[in-house]
């Protein structure tokens, strides 16, 4: 799903005679010859063109001597007052004092090599691929102090500059000075340790995809508030703002500094710029050379929503967005934390028309773009804000004023799901007898809620069959080359009406599917952090949506995944390296392994579900449900294994609102 890479290592020369060079200084080893450091970012130069926040910070108007002689480092402030030491390097200096080429620390220089495959560029690959490097599916939400010390581990870890949190982890080992140094700042306020190694670095444009949101001050007691120790008298008191009144103006600035359309740092003439006057050609070229993210509209949109109805529960209003970059237009579509949405999205006459169903609502976005897009589309959701992202890429790369006319469609009731016919695009095998199929559907992409199903229909002697499927998602087996697919895993039963069938199906071949099915509701996991899944045979892949929803959920954090997996044999067992590859590299993930015919070489747990079998993996007392729940089960099998399992679990002490039986 990764984007082609569209940034060219090193420098680019554009044919305006603008030279923009990436800064392979953080990448190369150092030295302290002139000429090969001439491309160093830390130069000083003096005009007064802006950068859009990504590529220069607001408080750092970028400046450049001439529109020729721009900074080699979109990444890195240009300064020219003085560094830690107090080095001062002004324009005055001449070319060899703009070389900074000693430590910021005043140490030798301590940057660290980086493992290949880690060099500026590929983060910025990586922040362009589409992960969310948020760790909180990309949506803005106020962090407090207690939150963020919680994110210390290398594995986990948060850190806060100039009132904005970002999450690291991902960038730890991009960083030239070490994951160790990065780390010395993490679960904090690092922006005096930051300031104090490098001011220069342009953290907010390498983090700009890694921002979780402001920092919010923890809430001081009463006493700390209304501090009645102060011997001011009231007149002196009211002229010095209060605690209260800092709290609230640090925190609104916090919120500010996250929020501010990215399009109002683009130049100082940032309000001509919101009505619409496109970047000047140099802006246009800096950052076609990176397609980083330019412009984001100023405020959501709620669509409408129709005269609530007495006795008739209405939609929740639907909010979107928007952001581009010189080649790709992304719409985002915001339907609220867990609310597990469905939708599609396509091109027709131009218009691009995206549809999201949540709660048994249908929401319909209709834009007119302002140049042709062209398909095919991505969509994805992001499942713990319930955001859903449609990208579309341009036919022609250029910057525009606004995303286009938008018209919000008025909220309709869904009566039925819908029927596509979708293409094959690969086919993988799983296991022995089980296949991936990776199809799209004609008209574009669709997005199936976690934890729901859609049906293959089949007509075969003038009847019709009929087999549902959860699709599994990214990530478990196939490449993920083919974008925005929905992935089916199909069992082969020699004896099967259907099975065989699927199974002989080659890619191109047309199916047609209908969907989507279920009644799994998201939203029922909001305290969740413990939760059990139980599954047989192919009742795995509703499971394995949920254990990468699980695992990768911030709020709250989840603490265990415990996987039972039934199966007759060794082989049968589907996805297994991959699942004991994420058990591996995430110790709150357990799978137990449980085979009713396994070979003489099987050391690993053996039988059906039993009563004996649960108590034995998991642990007996923390299964029992109280008033307060922060655990879950989920079971998916042939039927009687779930009703079996359903059973044993109450036995155990669940309670019904803490299970769900996935049911074809
Ligand atoms: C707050 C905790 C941090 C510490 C203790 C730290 C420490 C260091 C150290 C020791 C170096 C090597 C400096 C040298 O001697 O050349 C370095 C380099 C660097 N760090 Fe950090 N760092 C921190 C945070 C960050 C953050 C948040 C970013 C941005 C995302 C960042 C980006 C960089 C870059 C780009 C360099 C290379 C700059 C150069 O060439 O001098 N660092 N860091």
């Amino acid at each position: 799903m990764a984007d082609p890479p569209e940034i060219e290592e090193a420098t680019s020369t554009r044919s305006n005679s603008l030279k923009i060079s990436l800064p392979t200084v953080l990448c190369t080893p150092e030295t302290s010859d002139i000429d090969s450091v001439k491309t160093n970012s830390f130069v000083t130069s003096d005009s007064n063109l802006s950068l859009p926040s990504n590529l220069g910070t607001p408080t750092s108007p970028l400046k450049a001597s001439s529109p020729m002689s721009l900074p080699t480092s979109p990444f890195t402030k240009i300064y020219s007052q003085s560094n830690s030491l107090g080095n001062s390097k002004t324009q005055e200096d001449g070319p060899k004092s703009l070389i900074n080429s000693s430590s910021a620390t005043g140490n030798p220089r301590n940057k660290c090599a980086l493992q290949p495959g880690h060099s500026l560029m590929d983060w910025i690959r990586l922040g362009n691929s589409g992960k969310d490097l948020t760790g909180v599916g990309g949506r803005i939400r106020p962090v407090t102090h207690t939150e963020l010390a919680a994110h210390n581990t290398q594995k986990d870890a948060w850190l806060a500059i100039r009132g904005r949190v970002y999450n690291i982890t991902h960038y730890l080992p991009y960083h030239p000075g070490g994951p160790e140094e990065l780390m010395r700042g993490a679960g904090m306020d690092a922006t005096q340790l930051f300031d104090k190694v490098h001011p220069w670095v342009n953290y907010d444009s390498l983090l700009a995809k890694c921002l979780v949101g402001p920092l919010r001050y923890d809430l001081p007691d009463a006493e700390e508030l209304f501090d009645t120790s102060s011997p001011s008298s009231k007149s002196d008191r009211l002229r010095e703002p209060s605690k209260a009144q800092e709290l609230v103006r640090k925190s609104m600035e916090n919120l500010a500094n996250c929020i501010t359309p990215v399009r109002k740092k683009i130049s100082n003439k940032s309000e001509e710029n919101a009505k619409g006057s496109p970047p000047s050609k140099i802006m246009q070229s800096l950052i076609q050379s990176s397609d980083l993210p330019v412009s984001i509209s100023r405020r959501a949109a709620a669509s409408p929503v129709k005269k609530a109805d007495k006795n008739t529960e209405t939609p929740t209003p639907m909010r979107y967005d928007w952001i581009q970059t010189s080649t790709k237009l992304t719409i985002s579509v915001y339907t609220g934390p867990l609310a597990n949405p469905g939708g599609c999205a396509r091109i027709t006459d131009g218009f691009l028309l995206i549809e999201v169903a949540t709660n048994g609502w249908l929401r319909t976005l209709k834009i007119t773009p302002e140049a042709t897009l062209q398909e095919p589309l991505q969509l994805r959701v992001f499942a713990e804000s319930g955001k859903v992202e449609v990208i579309a890429r341009k036919v022609e790369s250029s910057l525009w004023k606004g995303c286009g006319e938008v018209v919000l469609g008025v909220p309709k009731k869904i009566s039925s799901p819908r029927t596509m016919e979708c293409r094959i695009m690969r086919v993988d095998r799983v296991s022995h007898d089980t296949t991936l199929l990776s199809l799209t559907p004609k008209a574009g992409p669709v997005l199936v809620p976690l934890g729901h199903h859609v049906r293959i229909h089949e007509q075969m002697e003038g009847s019709e069959l009929v087999r549902s499927y959860t699709p599994v998602g990214e990530g478990w087996g196939a490449t993920d080359d083919v974008l925005s697919a929905l992935r089916l895993a199909v069992k082969k039963y020699d004896s099967g009406a259907m099975s065989p069938l699927l199974a002989s199906l080659k890619i191109s071949d047309v199916v047609t599917l209908s969907g989507p099915y279920g009644n799994f509701e998201l939203s029922k996991l909001k305290t969740v952090k413990v939760m059990y899944l139980i599954a047989a045979g192919t009742g795995i892949t509703p499971m394995l949506g949920l254990v990468k929803f699980m695992l990768a959920r911030s709020n709250p954090r989840c603490e265990r995944v415990h996987l039972l997996f039934f199966n007759k044999t060794e082989q049968d067992i589907l996805f297994n390296d991959i699942l004991e590859d994420i058990a591996k590299e995430d110790d709150r993930f357990v799978v137990t392994n449980i085979l009713s015919n396994a070979g003489p070489s099987w050391i690993g747990h053996t039988g059906r579900i039993s009563k004996e079998l649960l108590k034995n993996i998991f642990d007996k007392d923390s299964m029992k449900c109280y008033t307060k729940c922060t655990h879950y089960a989920c079971i998916c099998g042939p039927n009687e294994f779930t009703h079996t399992s359903l059973d044993l679990l109450k036995q155990e002490g669940m309670k019904d609102n803490c299970l769900h039986a996935f049911m074809g």
